[in-house]
């Protein structure tokens, strides 16, 4: 079975501000350097999808591809890149994976076809009453039980998910994630424990979390366990 890491790494990084955010960095190393070395140990090849006009650091052994305008459009040119049979695809905007989390998916996918890391939600939900208005008010009350936040790593085999992406884009239809373009088509996806680390480095808030968890996890897990 050859496996391999897809990477979107093509995005504005518009909420952070701060320019391409694969390339932004956390402890002396970007984003998507921190990704791209957490999958390599696991995979056959690792294939990245850059901004149109960047550049692969030199630093990152990968493969990479012209990013498009869209996440969805950005992995769906890195499953058209590739002949690997599963496929592990991981926003470059998580940099903290441990080996677990990857290890469990490429079990899973073996099994259901399909796997994502998830989390169960934590916290009270409420949809907001006007969701556009200026000024926000408590609207309706969301039971969290049986919810999960859904995070990257996700594992498929290459040609089913394939089939789903080119079904959605010929259907119009956008999704915020790959295993959602699975889901639509009535296929089972795993749900695989993530890890509170595996945060996505959104906003500024979350750029900060970040700096201050990496010189903690490069001593305690790059370190020790070679990742
Ligand atoms: N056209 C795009 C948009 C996003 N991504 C990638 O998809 C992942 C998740 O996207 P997100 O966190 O939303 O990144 P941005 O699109 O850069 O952020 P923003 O929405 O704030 O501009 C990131 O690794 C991002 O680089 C991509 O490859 N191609
Ligand atoms: C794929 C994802 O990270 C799963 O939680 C998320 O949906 C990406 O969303 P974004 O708005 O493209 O960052």
């Amino acid at each position: 079975m050859k496996v391999a890491a897809l990477i979107p790494a093509a995005g504005s990084g518009t909420r952070l501000g701060l320019g391409p955010k694969a390339l932004v960095k956390v402890g002396g190393r970007t984003l998507l350097a921190r990704s791209a070395a957490a999958l390599a140990p696991h995979v056959a090849e690792v294939l990245v999808a850059l901004p149109p006009g960047e550049e692969l650091p030199a630093d990152i052994p990968a493969r990479a591809v012209v990013g498009r305008a869209t996440r969805q459009a950005s992995v769906l040119a890195l499953l058209r890149a590739t002949d690997a049979d599963t496929v592990l695809i991981h926003d470059a905007a998580r940099p903290f994976l441990p080996p677990g989390v990857i290890q469990a998916l490429l079990a899973a996918v073996q099994t259901t076809g399909a796997a994502t890391a998830a989390l169960p939600v934590a916290d009270t939900l409420v949809r907001a009453a006007h969701p556009r208005a200026a000024a926000q008010h408590w609207g309706t009350l969301t039971p969290r039980e049986g919810l999960w936040a859904v995070q990257t790593p996700q594992a498929f085999r290459r040609l089913a998910l394939l089939a789903a992406h080119e079904a959605a884009l010929s259907d119009g239809y956008a999704a915020t994630d790959d295993a959602g373009l699975l889901a639509r088509l009535g296929q089972a996806v795993a749900l695989v424990p993530g890890d509170a680390r595996l945060f996505k480095v959104t906003t500024p808030g979350d750029l900060a979390l970040a700096q201050a968890l990496a010189p903690v996890w490069d001593a305690q897990i790059w370190n020790a366990e070679g990742v």
